[in-house]
């Protein structure tokens, strides 16, 4: 099936009904590794809330949810980036957490979001994400641990994932044709 999005076309690439499938094997999983443990699940705004409200679905050990998003200023020198985390509210000194994205492309979020996480010194941080372009992979990460699919280094939307802020409301993933 193709759509079109602000003048550019997408085929249908992964259906709703295949990422439920795998969402329930990767809950079964994580309800296995991180029973009694409560971890807490920091989802990375704005492309993962879809992904982390149907993940949230398949975990039934305790736990907890929090959103952030990051956000760069450039500093006094304006090649400086600053890059900030917004809305975590939680202490997560000594906390298992699990960071949950849409995508894992060039890897450049994620590695601001584990140098952040990291340094509010957690217990152990693992990675979870629905998606991984491993060919626009600049960095090797040894806590992705939960990757939903692996996927050509192709643009993809849908379910969250935008294209100039649209599709993110499609159930299905489209890729750009
Ligand atoms: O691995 P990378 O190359 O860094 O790309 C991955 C990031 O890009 C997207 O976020 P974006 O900054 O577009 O914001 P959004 O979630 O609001 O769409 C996506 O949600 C990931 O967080
Ligand atoms: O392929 C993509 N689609 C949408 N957003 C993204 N952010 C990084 N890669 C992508």
């Amino acid at each position: 099936m193709k759509i079109e999005i602000d003048h550019k076309d997408f085929e249908l690439m992964i259906t709703h009904e295949q990422v439920k499938k795998r969402l329930r094997l990767i809950g079964i999983q994580l309800n296995v590794v991180y029973e009694n443990r409560v971890p807490i699940f920091i989802g990375v705004l704005n492309g993962c809330f879809m992904f982390l409200a149907d993940l949230m679905k398949q975990i039934h050990i305790a736990s907890e949810v929090c959103f952030v998003k990051l956000a760069s200023y450039e500093g006094e020198n304006r090649r400086d980036e600053i890059i900030q985390l917004i809305g975590l509210n939680h202490d997560l000194k000594g906390r298992e957490v699990i960071i949950v994205e849409d995508i894992v492309d060039t890897g450049n979020t994620l590695r601001r979001m584990l140098d952040l996480v990291k340094a509010l010194e957690p217990a152990s941080v693992a990675i979870c994400t629905l998606l991984l372009k491993p060919d626009a992979l600049a960095y090797q990460f040894e806590e992705l641990a939960y990757v939903g699919f692996e996927i050509e280094n192709q643009f993809v939307v849908g379910y969250g994932l935008d294209y100039n802020g649209l599709g993110r409301n499609l159930k299905d993933i489209y890729r750009a044709v």
